[in-house]
């Protein structure tokens, strides 16, 4: 308190803009729960570990009308809580109490409290960390991304990793929970034991971080539900027939007093049951202690309602009446100005792909082709010739420049794919298409097992059930000849082989329509590659999956494919059946190729 400079104490110590700010981040975020919204304030001059988020809220809010209660680690006579109450109310001039019942707005840091809260009553939480995907997503930009999108999949395999390796999701403060059905939200910082109490609660709950200025907010009545796989209960923290030592309570969250003792965390609580002045009945109706640990319904729930292959089957999109899935016609990519004006004077008869008038890169130029059910297409040509430019296009990695692209299952094959918005264009790749990178780390999260990496295919498929995730994902590793003992290893321990063979068990996962494999081997060592290549031949051979292979090898192209087509400078030069290029190639170009291959 002495660090807090008379003058600011006289005038309040949030300044009338910032607290605008945050009752203006207030109101959206009751507006959307459960959203991170950003505010704008000041510094707050209190040293770090004060909860300087909670207390910018607490300020923001109280008038001279408010009780305000500050609650830290179960305790309202710490020294951070009585240094935080005196502040409050030297800068708010409101009341304070210790009682939960007479407060308006209560300040906690780790606990909700015991007390059952009413719709007259805010509760903040000071938040130290307000970002879920934090952990599993360094990116600001890319956590936003999935945000908007509603993209957790990589939450769900961080739940699906915690069960691998503890056979429990061991998470506890700061457990995910989805609110509202929209958006995942952390706890943090209360318990698990507090999570139940978080769903359809009657006051309003603030969580404010601030550090990174954030505010977001379960509104009265809102739906908080936990994530947990469908077959996993969620669990709270604790004992059935735990008991406080020194009020008896078996319904509230203890804490260890000393090895093998445990009493109440909230200390108001526990004076208050000895006090013989609680509502007990009330209170055992809000506990959560249908949430106890129960090894018995975990075993239970441990078996798979559905079998590996069955969830696939649901794949219903039908080709086209022409008989393709894809089909792609005129793409072409210009970098650079003028567009389709760039591209006279360009391609394999002037000898260069950059345009005379304009200087742009014509990387490629109308490429038209498509592929049935069941068939693989090359695309083959030197390096730069322009067939990952293709291929980034169709995936929407790159804005084509010109061009379509259809895929029966999208609009019945009317639909324009690459007019899509980004969000779109990306769920394509959940359940449609299947891309297999040269390099595996592009395609897998390297710190994430085999079978998490699968997971994270399945979960943002919408596979919410764990066993049949775990039996999808070893069904798939035993297909590229991964070994099981290996299935929650992560994949940086792999060998380039295996990461590759575990990469193609995650394109398949979903059983997309259409596989577009980007040179698949060509890192590998020629006998590792020699194997990939069999596996994929085998895979394409038994399944009827539309595959698109680009390489620059023909033996590669010859492997795998039924039909191809070459390109030199960005243009399709010569395309026919794989068999017969090969043998009899027309274009000087393709002849170049295939000798490079016979060699
Ligand atoms: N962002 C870019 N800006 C300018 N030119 C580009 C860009 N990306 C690719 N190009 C050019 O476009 C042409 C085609 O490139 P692309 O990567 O598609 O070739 P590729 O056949 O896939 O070659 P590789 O097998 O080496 O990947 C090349 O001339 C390349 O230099």
């Amino acid at each position: 308190m002495d660090a807090i400079d008379a003058s600011a104490r006289e005038r309040g110590i949030l300044d009338e803009f910032s607290k605008r700010e945050i009752r203006r981040a207030t109101l959206t975020a009751v507006c959307v729960p459960g959203y991170l919204t950003p505010f704008g304030s000041r510094e707050m001059p209190v040293a770090r570990g004060w909860g300087s988020g909670g207390l910018q809220v607490t300020l923001g809010l109280t008038g001279t009308d408010d009780a305000v209660k500050v609650i830290d680690q179960g305790d309202d006579d710490g020294v951070n809580a009585t240094n935080l109450r005196r502040l409050i109310e030297s800068s708010e001039k409101c009341a304070t109490t210790k009682d939960t019942r007479e407060a308006t707005i209560i300040q906690s840091r780790h606990r909700i409290p015991e007390e059952p809260m009413t719709e007259d009553q805010i509760l903040v939480l000071q938040v130290p960390n307000s970002e879920p995907l934090r952990a599993v997503q360094k990116s600001v930009v890319e956590c936003a991304r999935m945000h908007a999108e509603a993209d957790y999949s990589m939450m769900w395999v961080s739940l699906y990793e915690d069960l691998v390796r503890n056979g429990v999701i061991t998470k506890t403060t700061g457990y995910p929970v989805l609110v509202n059905g929209r958006y995942v939200m952390i706890t943090s910082p209360i318990p698990r034991w507090d999570v139940p109490r978080l769903h359809n609660s009657p006051h309003l709950t603030l969580l404010g971080a601030g550090r990174e200025k954030r505010i977001f907010a379960v509104p009265p009545y809102t739906d908080v539900q936990p994530l947990t796989f469908d077959d996993v209960p969620f669990e709270v923290e604790g004992d059935a027939g735990q008991r406080c030592e020194r009020c008896g309570s078996t319904d509230t969250f203890l804490v260890e007093s000393a090895p093998g003792r445990t009493v109440c965390s909230d200390i108001e609580w526990c004076t208050r049951v000895t006090d013989g002045d609680v509502d007990g009945i009330g209170h055992l109706a809000h506990a959560p202690l249908r949430h106890l640990p129960d090894p018995g319904r975990r075993v239970r729930n441990a078996r798979p309602a559905v079998r590996h292959g069955e969830r696939s089957a649901d794949r219903s999109a039908a080709p086209h009446p022409d008989g393709w899935v894809l089909a792609v016609s005129g793409v072409g990519k210009v970098h650079g100005p003028g567009g389709a004006d760039a591209v006279a004077g360009t391609g394999p008869e002037a000898g260069t792909a950059i345009s005379p008038l304009t200087g742009s890169v014509v990387a490629a130029w109308d490429v038209t082709f498509d592929v049935a059910p069941g068939e693989a297409l090359g695309v083959i040509g030197e390096s730069g010739s322009g067939k990952s430019t293709v291929l980034r296009c169709l995936i929407g990695d790159e804005q084509a420049t010109a061009g379509s692209m259809f895929l029966s299952a999208v609009g019945g094959g009317a639909t324009d794919v690459l007019t899509l918005p980004p969000s779109a264009r990306r769920a394509l790749r959940i359940d449609t298409i299947g891309l297999v990178h040269q390099n595996p780390a592009d395609g897998l999260t390297m710190t994430v097992s085999a079978g998490g990496n699968i997971a994270e295919r399945l979960t943002a498929a919408g596979w919410r059930n764990y066993y049949e995730i775990r039996d999808r994902a070893a069904y798939l590793l035993e297909k590229v000849e991964v070994p099981l003992d290996r299935m929650d290893d992560p994949v940086h321990t792999f060998s380039g082989g295996m990461r590759q063979r575990v990469q193609i068990a995650k394109a398949l996962a979903t059983d997309p329509q259409v596989l577009l494999l980007d040179e698949p081997t060509t890192g590998l060592d020629a006998s590792v590659a020699a194997g990939v290549l069999d596996l994929l031949r085998n895979l394409l051979a038994e399944r009827d999956t539309a595959a698109v292979v680009v390489s620059h090898d023909f033996a590669v192209i010859e492997a795998l494919t039924d039909r191809t087509v070459v390109m030199n400078i960005g243009r399709v030069v010569e395309a026919g059946l794989t068999d017969q290029l090969f043998q009899d190639p027309h274009h000087p170009y393709t002849q170049r190729l295939v000798a490079a291959a016979r060699r």
